[in-house]
């Protein structure tokens, strides 16, 4: 349902609150073709509202040549930024940088990090970012659970479909996703909250049966069937199963890339403001699936890069591919049962 501009300015008022905006910050609004006019606009009057210098920087799209989909996080690597050493200028010298293209998983977007910068990605619809504006208890309970991902020396996922995956963990750090950038130099995505890490690199063994309603992403679509993934030694060695299985596969034979099999971030979701039926009521060029990504109690796994957490691997292949009905371990202890946080992420022993 669409919001009034009323509604979305008042959203973006509370995220640029919990963001630390201050007056006389300077915030630009990164854009491009596929930016939504009405997010663009609100985010404007609500950073102007609050006493921000505000810019726009648009940039002309780049992959249409080289990506199969329109999903702004399925071809990964080159943004617009690359090599536009004039629109990571103005970037860096912006307090805030409010992403509505996808610059996630970039080179360009570590870079500016780096120089303090604070990027907030929003490109769900604008009813959907109304839905799930963020709050500090949703901070709280991501900053616990990445506490235990932290703590942890590996990660165990099993579910009655058949997974069963360990993953040791201590070479990367815990991501938490909350929907505001509270820190200077810190990256987050509204809408979110949950919580992930990337596996120690080549250290992933086991089975993943992604089951029947679970989700892949970018293809926005719940399985019809099982699709049985061997992994070993961090690659995704077999994909098997029937026609769901094939065209995965061959979807990610088109990138002609190795590095596209591996497992990239694992973690679980946080969000009870997130609808494992919501993908079912977009069609697929309206929204890039954030309710799966962050749906409680879901284990989320993807396949490709690990630049993003420090590692060396990019690809643009990029899959996202959250289940249900998880149990989730850390070092033996659960943090999701069968697709239900445990205690806010504060889990029990087996
Ligand atoms: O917010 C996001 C979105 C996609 C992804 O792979 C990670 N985090």
């Amino acid at each position: 349902m669409a919001v009034s501009d009323y509604q979305l300015i008042e959203a973006w008022q509370e995220v640029l609150r919990l963001s630390k905006l201050q007056a006389g910050q300077t915030v630009t609004l990164l854009t491009s073709s596929t930016t939504h006019p009405q997010t663009m606009q609100c985010a404007q009057i609500a950073a102007q509202s609050m006493g921000a210098i505000v810019n726009r920087l648009d940039l002309l799209p780049v992959n249409a040549e080289k990506a199969l989909s329109r999903d702004s996080l399925a071809y990964l690597g080159t943004t617009p930024l690359t090599g536009n050493e004039a629109a990571i200028a103005a970037l860096k010298a912006s307090d805030l940088v409010l992403d509505l293209m996808t610059l996630l998983f970039s080179p360009e977007q570590i870079d500016i990090l780096k120089s303090g910068t604070k990027i907030l990605l929003a490109v769900e619809p604008p009813e959907i970012l109304v839905r799930t504006v963020p709050t500090e208890a949703d901070r709280a309970r991501v900053t616990a659970a990445a506490a235990l991902i932290k703590a942890a020396k590996e990660m165990s996922i099993t579910s009655p479909a058949g997974t069963n995956l360990r993953c040791p963990l201590g070479e990367f750090p815990a991501i938490r996703e909350y929907g505001f950038v509270d820190d200077p130099g810190r990256w987050d995505h509204w809408p979110s909250g949950f919580v992930l890490t990337w596996p120690n690199e080549l250290g992933t063994n086991g089975t993943i049966v992604i089951d029947k309603g679970d989700i892949l992403l970018p293809q926005k679509k719940y399985s019809t069937e099982q699709i049985i993934l061997t992994v070993e030694n961090g690659y995704a060695t077999k994909i098997e199963g029937g026609i769901e299985a094939e065209l995965l596969d061959e979807y990610m034979k088109t990138f002609n890339d190795p590095e596209g099999y591996a497992i990239s971030h694992i973690g679980w979701g946080l969000q009870p403001r997130a609808h494992w039926s919501t993908l079912g009521l977009y069609s697929r060029e309206n929204t890039i699936g954030m309710d799966a990504r962050a749906f409680e109690g879901n284990f989320l796994f993807s396949l490709g890069p690990n630049n993003e957490a420090g590692g060396n691997r990019t690809t643009a292949c990029h899959i996202d591919i959250p289940l249900r009905h998880c149990t989730v371990s850390l070092d033996g202890r659960a943090v999701v049962r069968d697709g239900k946080v445990l205690d806010g992420g504060v889990g029990e022993y087996e």
